[in-house]
């Protein structure tokens, strides 16, 4: 084929478009997600949150029809109300706590990146509610974003969190003609630069609050049959206490770890973490502080459950001392450590350098 001719059929096809750049390497996108929270702390928004959530099959492993009749006509007339108090409770000037933090944390995540010299686009998006998946997968792709590192904000994997999102992350990719390059972040559950800011973190509230007599590790709860079925999720909350228990070990302060937010009839992890709590003040404890490793924002679970329910329970049943161990939300040891990870998870792959 002669030159002209091959030319004019590129130009006619858009091949000489100015914006390809044939031979620049793939862009490379990172997309933070986490569970999702309501939009407002109002009941229908919250029933909004709750119905998409609780939809979801890998959340509820019933059969699909007899939980949707349980839903609609238990779950969702009469949860959202109940929940309006504890939202309002803990909601912050720019919105449910859950999403400031997790925003917080893609920011930090992708100024990190850059002060590496790595100019890598980073998103937050929620599995539920929003920003959603799709739209935020979007916006990456029309970065030109051809590879993207999917970091699922859960340090220990459960079907009900993670697997869902690479679920989302599959049907968005289903959709797409010319599919990103994708990769996903199973789980970091003893990952050093996951559990070194975490336990500095707690080291911390020592030095300002003193020693407990006991440290509880309160990790959201599953269900246990889904255990039993082969969900790593329990061992992994083991790994992630042990790796804690070890980097504390010459401070002599015993650490346990506990599971909360049970959600139904089944029996869930054990054990559950306000009956311990309970127990251990009408045993004699005084003092006790919580730490809650699973979340990496502080949200609705700990701010609520835990900080306030659960410190009302101990002190309730006489123990003297309660103190919350705030989450790792945009504490910059953890910004440092996620981008670690980050980093390590995009081995392979050409990251574009920062241009001044
Ligand atoms: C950190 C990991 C989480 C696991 C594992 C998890 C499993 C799980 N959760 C439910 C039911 C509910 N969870 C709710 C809130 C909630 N859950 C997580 C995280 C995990 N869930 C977070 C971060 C939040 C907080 C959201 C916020 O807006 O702040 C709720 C809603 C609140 C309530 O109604 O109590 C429900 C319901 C199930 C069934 C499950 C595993 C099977
Ligand atoms: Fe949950
Ligand atoms: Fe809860």
């Amino acid at each position: 084929m002669c030159s002209k001719k091959y030319y004019a059929e590129a130009a006619e096809n858009n091949l000489l478009d100015p914006h390809i750049r044939t031979l620049a390497a793939p862009r490379v996108g990172v997309l933070l997600v986490n569970l999702g929270t309501p939009a407002t702390a109002t009941a229908g928004d919250i029933r909004r949150y709750l119905a998409q959530f609780l939809s979801d099959q890998r959340v509820v492993e019933l059969p699909a029809a007899l939980w949707q009749i349980i839903l609609r006509c238990f779950v969702l007339p009469f949860r959202p109300r109940k929940l309006v108090p504890k939202y309002a409770s803990i909601w912050m000037d720019q919105g449910s706590p859950l999403l400031v933090y997790s925003q917080a944390q893609a920011q930090g995540l992708q100024q990190q990146l850059q002060a590496h010299g790595h100019s890598i686009p980073v998103r937050l998006a929620m599995r539920y509610g929003k920003p959603a998946m799709h739209d935020v997968l979007n916006e990456l792709t029309a970065l030109g974003c051809e590879r993207i590192l999917m970091v699922p904000m859960y340090p220990q994997y459960a079907a009900s969190t993670t697997a869902t999102a690479v679920d989302e992350l599959n049907r968005y990719l289903r959709k797409r003609r010319n599919q990103p390059e994708t990769r996903f972040i199973k789980s970091f559950c003893q990952h050093p630069a996951y559990i070194q800011p975490l336990v500095q973190s707690i080291q911390r509230h020592w030095q300002q609050h003193g020693k407990p007599q006991r440290l509880l590790l309160s990790f959201h709860g599953i269900p246990r049959r889904s255990v039993v079925a082969g969900d790593p999720y329990y061992r992994e909350c083991m790994l992630t206490t042990a790796a804690v228990r070890e980097a504390l070990i010459d401070a002599d302060v015993p650490v346990f770890a506990s599971f909360q937010s049970r959600f139904g009839a089944d029996q869930w992890l054990e054990p559950y973490t306000e009956p311990t709590l309970r127990q251990w003040a009408k045993e004699g404890v005084q003092s006790v502080q919580v730490a809650c490793p699973g979340f990496l924002a502080d949200c609705l679970e700990t701010l609520e459950e835990i900080q306030q329910e659960c410190r009302d329970a101990f002190l309730e049943e006489g123990g003297q001392n309660f103190s919350y161990i705030a989450c790792l939300n945009d504490d910059k040891d953890w910004i440092a450590g996620l981008s670690d990870i980050v980093l390590q998870n995009l081995g392979g792959w050409e990251l574009p350098k920062v241009t001044n």
